[in-house]
C-alpha cells in the first residue's frame, strides 16, 4: 500500500516545490500509527528487560523477520508530512522526525501547537531519553527545544534551517514527569529569525534556548 500521493493545496512553502513528497497526516493509515506506537513500547520494553537469554534469542529472530517484511516498501527520504494545528494552520515536516515524525517510533511524538505567543507542547519522557539516572539527556533537551524554535518559526514566517542553537541547562530535567514546551519568535531581520524557547517542568524552568533560524527557500 503506498500512502505518499494525497493530493494537498499549493502553498508557497510547499514542500514539493523542494521535489519532496507530502502527504497529510490524517490519511496515514490508523494502522500505521498502532504500529509505530507498539514499536515505540517495544524499544522501551527492550531497553529495560533483564529476560533471560532464550527469550532474548528468540525476540531477536522474530524482531528480525518483521523488520525484513517492513523494509519491501520504504519512503522516500526527506518524505513530508502536513498536519493541521489547533487554530486551523498547518505545518509541514518530516515524517520521520527524531521529535515528532508520526511514522518514528523513537520520537516522543512531541506535538507542538499554536499559542497567543508561538508554540506550545506538553511531554512525559521515559528511560529512552534518559542521560543521567532518572533524568532527561542534554543533546535531547537540545533536540526537543530546536525543534520547537525551528517550527515556531517556520509557522510564523516560513520553513529555515538552525544556524545557531544556544541552551541553557537551569535544572535537571526529569524523567516521568510532565514537561511543558514553549517557543516564540523574538523578531525577524531579512532572512534571519531570532527564535528563543523553554521547557519548565512542576512550573519551573529546567532549559533554555535562543536560536537562529535561516529561512530557506525552493530557488535559492
Ligand atoms: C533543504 C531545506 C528543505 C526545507 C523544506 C521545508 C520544510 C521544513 C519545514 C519545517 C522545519 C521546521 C523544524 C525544523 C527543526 C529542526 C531544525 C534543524 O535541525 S536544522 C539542521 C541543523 N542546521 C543545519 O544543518 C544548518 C547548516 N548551515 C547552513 O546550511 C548554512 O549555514 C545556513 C543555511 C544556516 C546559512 O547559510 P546561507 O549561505 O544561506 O546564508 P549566510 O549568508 O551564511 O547567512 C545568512 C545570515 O545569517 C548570518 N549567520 C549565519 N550563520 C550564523 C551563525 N551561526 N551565527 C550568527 N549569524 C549567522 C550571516 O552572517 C548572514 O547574516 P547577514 O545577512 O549578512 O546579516
Amino acid at each position: 500500500m503506498t500512502v505518499n500521493t494525497q493530493p494537498v493545496t499549493e502553498s508557497p512553502d510547499d514542500p514539493r516545490a523542494f521535489g519532496l513528497p507530502l502527504v497529510d497526516a490524517h490519511s496515514l493509515p490508523a494502522e500505521l500509527r498502532t504500529l509505530v506506537s507498539r514499536v515505540h513500547d517495544l524499544v522501551d520494553a527492550v531497553a529495560n528487560t533483564e529476560v533471560d537469554t532464550d527469550t532474548l534469542a528468540e525476540t531477536a529472530a522474530t524482531v528480525e523477520g518483521l523488520t525484513d517484511r517492513l523494509n519491501v516498501a520504504r519512503r522516500q527520504i526527506g518524505a513530508m508530512v502536513r498536519r493541521e494545528l489547533g487554530d486551523g494552520t498547518t505545518m509541514v515536516g518530516t515524517i520521520t522526525n527524531i521529535v515528532e515524525g508520526e511514522t518514528n517510533p523513537a520520537a516522543p511524538q512531541l506535538f507542538l501547537d499554536r499559542t497567543d505567543e508561538g508554540l506550545r507542547a506538553e511531554v512525559t519522557l521515559n528511560t529512552i531519553y534518559q542521560g543521567p539516572p532518572g533524568l532527561v539527556h542534554g543533546g535531547w533537551i537540545a533536540a526537543m527545544l530546536d525543534q520547537a524554535v525551528g517550527s515556531v518559526s517556520a509557522v510564523e514566517t516560513s520553513p529555515g534551517l538552525t544556524a545557531n542553537l544556544e541552551i541553557d541547562y537551569r535544572r535537571p530535567t526529569p524523567l516521568f514527569t510532565p514537561l511543558e514546551i514553549t517557543s516564540w519568535v523574538e523578531r525577524v531581520e531579512g532572512r534571519k529569525v531570532f527564535v528563543a524557547g523553554r521547557i519548565r517542568a512542576h512550573g519551573q524552568v529546567t532549559a533554555e534556548a535562543t536560536a537562529l533560524m535561516i529561512r530557506v527557500e525552493a530557488d535559492g
